[in-house]
């Protein structure tokens, strides 16, 4: 299990709603999970996005259980290229976290980068 998660080390900024989270990641080979040559397999995307999301709510404060992620496909995710993952809160009520997420991947541009997957998340920290 460790090893589908190998190089993601996410960094926290503080955000007015909470904590805003990044993490550039780089795909060992066994990471290359891919169903078609090319495109990373989404599945296991939106394994990392939910990762970022729950880390993100976390950080500083109580966990919480991923209530919703729907998860937006743009584009394919090379599988050896670099990534950037990202979430941040969007609305907080009450026990109620709603996240964005986003996987960036380098444009065409040199130093441009596009949003090849979007996610919204709600997570819901438990009961007190
Ligand atoms: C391949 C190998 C992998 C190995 C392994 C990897 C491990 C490394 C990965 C690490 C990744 C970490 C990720 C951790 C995060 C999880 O993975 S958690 C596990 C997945 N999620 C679940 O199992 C949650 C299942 N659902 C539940 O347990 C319950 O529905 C919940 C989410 C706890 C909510 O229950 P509750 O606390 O009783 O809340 P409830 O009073 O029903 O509702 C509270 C409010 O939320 C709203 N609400 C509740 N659910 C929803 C919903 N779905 N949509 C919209 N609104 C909702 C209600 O309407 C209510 O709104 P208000 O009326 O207050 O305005």
């Amino acid at each position: 299990m460790r090893s589908l998660f190998e190089g993601y080390r996410p960094t926290f900024k503080p955000h007015s709603l909470g904590y805003e989270a990044e993490s550039l990641l780089l795909l060992t080979p066994s990471q290359q999970m891919c169903y078609y040559d090319g495109k990373l397999f989404g599945g296991y995307i939106a394994l990392l996005m939910d990762r970022i999301l729950a880390d993100c709510c976390k950080h500083k404060d109580k966990p919480a259980f991923t209530a919703y992620l729907n998860t937006s496909f743009n584009h394919s995710v090379p599988p050896s290229g670099p990534m950037l993952l990202r979430a941040w809160p969007e609305k907080v009520e009450g026990r109620k976290v709603f996240l964005k997420g986003s996987v960036r991947i380098p444009g065409k541009e040199a130093h441009d980068w596009v949003d090849a997957v979007r996610t919204d998340a709600l997570f819901i920290r438990p009961k007190p």
